[in-house]
């Protein structure tokens, strides 16, 4: 009936406001945070300190859109130390977070849509980052976010032919991806 829909609506738009004020306080809870704990709401986007620093060395921000155009721009400056560096909180795809910190469980979540009941795809997940590891002494790193099991083994399978150099930068690209939807889900609580 109308009355239902207008109440739907009221409470769709409540829901809203309550995210809106929710992402506010959290910009403002940052901003005003002692550093410590303002770290402690960002370290958990990427295992690199020095840009955890430097973001929370930069604020107060006056917008969430101000924070993660600054928060890219910092990330462009990484080359391998920060990727190696970062690499040791990321589990491998289709492998279970290690621990139970905060990365683990962003990593669980992130890695959600690969589906580890699939026997078939985790041996070819298990077999081709064991063969990337091999070839470019690093855990293939991929943002998970959005992929199936089979796009993402289907990317490992073309990036496995890619040269060591153009390897590092389409990992540091996904390095920043999964940063900046980290930082993204940190404000949008
Ligand atoms: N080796 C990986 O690619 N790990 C990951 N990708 C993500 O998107 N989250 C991870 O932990």
């Amino acid at each position: 009936s109308v009355m239902e829909a207008d109440v739907g609506q009221a409470v769709q738009a409540f829901a809203q406001t309550v995210i809106a004020l929710a992402a506010k306080n959290t910009l403002a809870e940052f901003n005003n945070a002692p550093e410590n704990e303002a770290l402690d709401l960002v370290a958990p986007c990427v295992a690199i300190s020095a840009w955890a620093e430097s973001l929370v060395a930069a604020r107060p921000f006056q917008t969430v859109d101000a924070l993660k155009q600054y928060a890219t721009q910092l990330a462009q400056d990484w080359g391998r130390a920060e990727l190696n560096q970062a690499l040791t909180a990321h589990p491998r795809i289709g492998e279970k977070a290690q621990g139970e910190g905060k990365e683990a469980e962003l990593s669980e979540g992130e890695q959600s849509a690969v589906d580890t009941q699939n026997r078939a795809l985790t041996l070819a997940l298990a077999q081709g980052n064991a063969k990337y590891e091999a070839c470019f002494e690093r855990v293939f790193l991929i943002r998970a976010k959005g992929r199936s099991g089979d796009e993402i083994l289907a990317e490992l399978h073309r990036r496995l032919n890619q040269t060591p150099a153009e390897e590092e930068l389409e990992a540091l690209e996904q390095l920043r991806q999964i940063t900046l939807l980290r930082l993204e889900g940190v404000f949008a609580q």
